[in-house]
């Protein structure tokens, strides 16, 4: 798995500043994520964690700095059809329309942007509802779908332009133990076997240690990066605050 070098590089940002109604959160938050990699942001409530992946996909424009996608520096370029398709975004609420049917809220994007005959797009959805384990609710509405379910459908939807790279939103936030370890190995699953790079924004202890190839840990006090590492070289880290996040877990049980 590539850890450093522009070669493998998919996302970077430059000095990004970004915030509300021109108050920063984030000041000059520098980061790169290399292909092939799962890497979490975490830190606690209000750090900033959804702010700095609404700006990576596009939903927040930054006050300065850069990011870079796929090389393009989308923030002059703009989000160009060709990077949207390399992306895949899982919002935290799923994102689903309620009055569609698995089956419609899967096809939407590939009816959206492409002009594939109905039976094409017919065997893309359910390759993908297959990919989650949904193949045999294709007909069902959102309302009719467990919480776990509903977070498969919208990783099917996310997934069916198949895009190099995911970006998750707290895709465990509501779930319960069992169906969040699914969810986590489902992930996993995605990203060992179709190589999907993914950017995971999460507070979940157990989750972050099951998934990331690396951490970037943002903090409230430094309006930024606090630290990077592994999960192993952050539990060890020499800054308090850094190895605090990562004993709570220990401390709760
Ligand atoms: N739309 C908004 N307008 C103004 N301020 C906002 C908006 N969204 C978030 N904020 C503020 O920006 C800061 C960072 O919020 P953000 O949601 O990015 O944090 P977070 O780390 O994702 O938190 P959580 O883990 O609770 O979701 C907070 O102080 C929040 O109140």
């Amino acid at each position: 798995m590539l850890l450093d070098g522009k070669d493998g590089e998919v996302l970077r940002t430059e000095n990004l500043t970004v915030g509300y109604g021109g108050e920063p959160t984030l000041v000059r938050v520098s980061l790169s994520v290399d292909k092939g990699e799962i890497v979490t942001v975490l830190g606690t409530s209000g750090c900033g964690k959804s702010t700095l992946l609404k700006c990576l996909v596009g939903l927040l424009s930054p006050i300065e700095g850069s990011v870079f996608l796929f090389g393009k520096n989308v923030t002059i370029e703009g989000f160009t059809l060709d990077v949207r398709l390399k992306m895949g975004v899982l919002f935290q609420a799923s994102g689903l329309i309620g009055s569609l049917s698995l089956y419609e809220n899967v096809a939407l994007p590939l009816r959206e942007h492409t002009a594939w005959p109905e039976d094409w797009i017919n065997d893309m959805v359910y390759e993908k509802l297959r990919t989650v384990g949904l193949e045999g609710y294709a007909n069902y509405l959102p309302s009719e779908l467990s919480g776990g379910m509903k977070k498969r459908a919208g990783l099917a939807r996310a997934l069916v332009m198949d895009p190099p790279l995911l970006f998750c939103d707290e895709p465990l936030a509501g779930l319960d133990p069992i169906t969040a370890s699914e969810i986590d190995h489902l992930l996993l699953d995605l990203n060992r076997n179709l190589g999907i790079t993914m950017v995971v924004v999460t507070h979940e202890l157990s989750s972050i240690e099951r998934i990331s190839d690396r951490c970037i840990m943002l903090d409230r006090s430094v309006r930024g990066i606090l630290a990077t590492g592994t999960v192993e070289e952050l539990k060890e880290h020499e800054n308090p605050i850094v190895r605090a996040f990562f004993a709570r877990g220990r401390l709760k049980t």
